[in-house]
């Protein structure tokens, strides 16, 4: 029969009918502001959380994404129907000077809340140290199963993303949330909070001087330029970065949660940088936005954004390894977008365009405005999803040295 080997993997997995001590299932209940509520089971912390409600279609690297700082203030639904069941590494690295200090993308877990359909009790990984479920409770993070995704998904497909309530135990017999008392995390400067406050180094001794505007930085990021042999200098997101640019080889743009126009202050910088300084600058996903509202470009909000692994992006340009024309599959996780506008802005060009959506999954300067800046909307670095666009990180790298042998003599 058709649903047998499923009936078997869902006993083996069962989520958490029960916890140590508790002789009942805990409640835990989905509420959407445009009304809708679902009706689970809690695992991981037992708190009730406000939060953004988002959808990501990974089937793979719950870990990468729930330490994301992306994800800050976000109730991750996970489109694939179980999760947990490699459970979790021991998340800290052996500490040198080349060594962001983590194996995943941050210290901690960073979204609000996990919604799943099913969570794995039983995990099996060679580096897993703990279940997802014990993972949760540490950092005080809830989660429900047991919650029918793909409905909650079509919901947020087509009405896009939405504000949300999980409540979890008791509060399960309270009433839904009045429209004002939901939480709004777009309304605060999130990169601000999660931004090192202190400037610090990595790697040193390496060869070429990238400095880092750490708006929410993933740590694959920092370690893909340490492994290239980088000495990268990590800075807060608002840092004036023209004060002390003549040190440097090239300017990165990280990745960062929130709504891109909370950091117009250092877009502001930046117009003052591209102007000035012709060195080689990179932006990933909202150092992407960043470069774009400096260039002049719109950044606005997508009804329900794009997180997955698996979105197809069409090259409009060549460079580097990059080919224009290919298609290639592309790591994802932004709700904001520049808006595709004719003309561009002079001096810009579009460099990827989302093959199922067409928003801007890139941009670049031109070859004749005397610029190196690229943007991307994804992410080339992946952790996780797909290495096809991993050319876009050495474009920038090799930019610098090509910069470096070529023009700075
Ligand atoms: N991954 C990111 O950097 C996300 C960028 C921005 N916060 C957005 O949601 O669009």
């Amino acid at each position: 029969m058709i649903t047998r080997p499923i009936f078997r993997i869902s006993r083996l997995y069962r989520g958490f009918a029960t916890h140590a001590g508790s002789p009942a299932p805990i409640p835990a209940v989905l509420h959407l502001k445009t009304g809708q509520s679902f009706t689970g089971r809690s695992f991981g912390a037992h708190r009730s959380i406000y939060g953004e409600t988002v959808f990501s279609t990974s089937i793979t690297s719950y870990t990468e994404s729930m330490t994301d700082p992306s994800y800050r203030g976000q109730i991750l639904v996970f489109t694939t129907p179980l999760i947990g069941n490699y459970g979790v590494p021991h998340n800290i690295a052996p500490r040198d000077s080349r060594d962001v200090g983590v194996v995943l993308e941050s210290s901690g877990i960073q979204c609000a809340a996990v919604v799943v359909a099913d969570v794995a009790e039983k995990f099996s990984h060679y580096t897993a140290i703990e279940s997802l479920h014990a993972w949760c409770s540490r950092y005080n993070v809830p989660g429900v199963t047991g919650v029918d995704t793909r409905a909650i998904t079509r919901l947020l497909r087509d009405q896009g993303t939405t504000l949300g309530r999980l409540a979890v135990g008791t509060d399960t017999t309270l009433p839904p949330p009045s429209e004002g008392e939901y939480w709004d995390p777009s309304k605060e400067n999130l990169v601000d909070q999660i931004s090192t406050k202190e400037p610090y180094v990595l790697n040193p001794a390496g060869d070429v001087k990238i400095a880092v505007l750490d708006f929410g930085a993933k740590a694959n990021i920092l370690r893909a330029l340490v492994r290239r042999g980088a000495a990268v200098t990590v800075l807060p997101w608002d840092y004036d970065f023209n004060a002390i640019r003549n040190g440097f080889d090239g300017l990165f743009l990280s990745n960062g949660p929130g709504d891109p126009q909370q950091c117009w202050a250092a877009a502001h910088k930046l117009r003052t940088t591209m102007e000035e300084w012709h060195k080689p600058i990179f932006g990933i996903c909202l150092g992407h936005q960043i470069i774009g509202m400096a260039a002049g470009l719109d950044a606005y909000r997508m009804t329900f954004g794009n997180r997955g692994h698996n979105q197809p992006v069409l090259a409009l340009a060549s460079s580097g390894s990059i080919q224009a024309g290919r298609v290639y599959v592309t790591s994802q996780n932004h709700q904001y977008a520049l808006r595709l506008q004719d003309p561009f802005p002079e001096g810009w060009e579009p460099f990827f365009i989302n093959c199922n959506d067409s928003s801007v999954e890139g941009i670049k300067s031109t070859p004749d405005s005397g610029r190196h800046v690229w943007g991307v909307q994804f992410h080339p670095e992946s952790a996780g999803g797909p290495l096809d666009t991993i050319g876009v990180t050495h474009l920038f790298y090799f930019s610098l040295i090509w910069f470096l042998s070529n023009m700075c003599v």
